[in-house]
Order: structure tokens, then C-alpha cells, then sequence
């Protein structure tokens, strides 16, 4: 599976901005949306395009667009602060939504919504989620995209543990992986340490 780091200073200042215990829910949310462009943007560089004709004032040049329009999927509710910057970035972009939220004792994912347009054999699909710790939201979700055809499948995520990466290879789906960084690890609450803390609650407070 391939990871990609999105290793830049301006993508490293908005993380520490989210990471800082002291950034309250607005100050976080605008870190999100800003560090989630940068992702984005790595995230479709090799995203194939097709060529049009387009006419300035002086002449005819060659034009450029995504062939296919993906599909992003935010995964409730942390995903959904990088549905704006996202949908912004790819104005012709569908969204599907998946909800789940961890069991706090178990850390077992807990699904509890799915809104998926039915056949994604030809979609490109992004999967908005700030934290991959244990994996087990992720692997839930994209189960849920692989069922329905899809075979090309971008994790964009802001934190990364090594044991969610590994659940993600150990997934065998067709998938890759953008992040802002891959941290230590995991506590014993399956929280990522150092990460930021809880990006739900962050963003929206608590639930
Ligand atoms: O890799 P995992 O161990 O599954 O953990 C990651 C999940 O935990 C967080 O969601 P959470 O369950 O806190 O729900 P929330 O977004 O509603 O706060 C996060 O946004 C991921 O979806
Ligand atoms: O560190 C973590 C782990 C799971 N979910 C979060 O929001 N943060
Ligand atoms: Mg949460």
C-alpha cells in the first residue's frame, strides 16, 4: 500500500495549530480545513485528467479537467470539516457519508449511518477522516465502498498510527494512504499519542 507523507512546513504549522491543547473548537476547525486543502491537492496529483479546448481573449490553448469526478466520503463526524475545503477544491465532486463512532471501552468501530450511491465501479472515491488509529472506522468504511464496486480508494487523513496503517495493508483493499504525519502510536484508550486529541469533540464538542 502506498503512503504518502505531505511533508511541507505550512502543512507541519497547521498541524502543531491542531495538535496545541490551547486551540479552541473554531481555531481547530480552521487549521482542518486549511491543512485538508494541502491534502487534497497531493492527494489528486495523479488523478487523471482529460484535455478540452479553451478560448482566452488572445487565442485557443489546451485545457485540462478531472476525467472523472470523485466521490468524497466524509466519515462522521470528524470527516465532515474536510467536506467544505475538499468540495471546494473538486467543485464537480459528489459526496457520500458514512457515520461510525468508536466504542469507547472495546474500540470497536460502531456503524451507524450509510448514505453511498449504489455502483462505485468507475468512481475515484476520497475518504475524509482526520484520525486513523486502531484503523477499524477506515476499514469499516472502505468495506463499505469495496461492496459497491469501488477499486480506487484514497485515505486523506491528518494523523496516522502505525497500527492503522497496518490495518489498512493487512485490509488487502485497493487503497493509499495521504497524511499530514504518522505519529508514535497508540495509548492504552487506543488514543494517538502524540496526535491531537479527539478530533470529533475538537471540532464540535463533545458527544
Ligand atoms: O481508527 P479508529 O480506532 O477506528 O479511530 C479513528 C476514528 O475515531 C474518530 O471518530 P470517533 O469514533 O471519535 O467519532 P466522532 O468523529 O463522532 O468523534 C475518528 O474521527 C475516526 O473515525
Ligand atoms: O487519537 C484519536 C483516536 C481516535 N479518534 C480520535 O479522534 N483521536
Ligand atoms: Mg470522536
Amino acid at each position: 500500500m502506498e503512503t504518502r507523507v505531505v511533508d511541507h512546513p505550512l502543512a507541519a504549522a497547521l498541524l502543531t495549530k491542531m495538535r496545541d491543547e490551547r486551540s479552541d473548537n473554531a481555531t481547530f476547525r480552521s487549521a482542518l480545513r486549511r491543512l485538508t486543502e494541502m491534502l487534497i491537492y497531493e492527494a489528486t496529483r495523479d488523478a487523471s485528467i482529460e484535455e478540452f479546448h479553451v478560448t482566452t481573449p488572445v487565442a485557443v490553448t489546451k485545457g485540462a479537467r478531472l476525467a472523472r469526478p470523485p466521490l468524497l466520503v466524509p466519515v462522521l463526524r470528524a470527516g465532515l470539516g474536510m467536506i467544505e475545503p475538499a468540495s471546494a477544491l473538486i467543485p464537480q465532486s459528489h459526496v457520500g457519508f458514512v457515520g461510525v463512532a468508536r466504542d469507547e471501552q472495546t474500540h470497536q468501530p460502531v456503524p451507524y449511518m450509510e448514505s453511498l450511491p449504489a455502483d462505485l465501479s468507475e468512481v475515484p472515491v476520497y475518504v475524509l477522516d482526520p484520525m486513523l488509529a486502531t484503523g477499524g472506522s477506515m476499514v469499516h468504511t472502505i468495506d463499505l465502498l469495496v461492496a459497491r464496486g469501488a477499486t480506487d480508494v484514497t485515505a486523506v487523513c491528518v494523523v496516522a498510527a502505525p497500527e492503522g496503517v497496518a490495518a489498512l495493508e493487512r485490509s488487502g483493499h485497493p487503497v493509499r494512504l495521504i497524511t499530514a504525519t504518522v505519529d508514535e502510536g497508540l495509548n492504552e484508550r487506543a488514543f494517538i499519542v502524540p496526535g491531537l486529541g479527539d478530533a470529533g469533540d475538537r471540532q464540535f464538542g463533545p458527544r
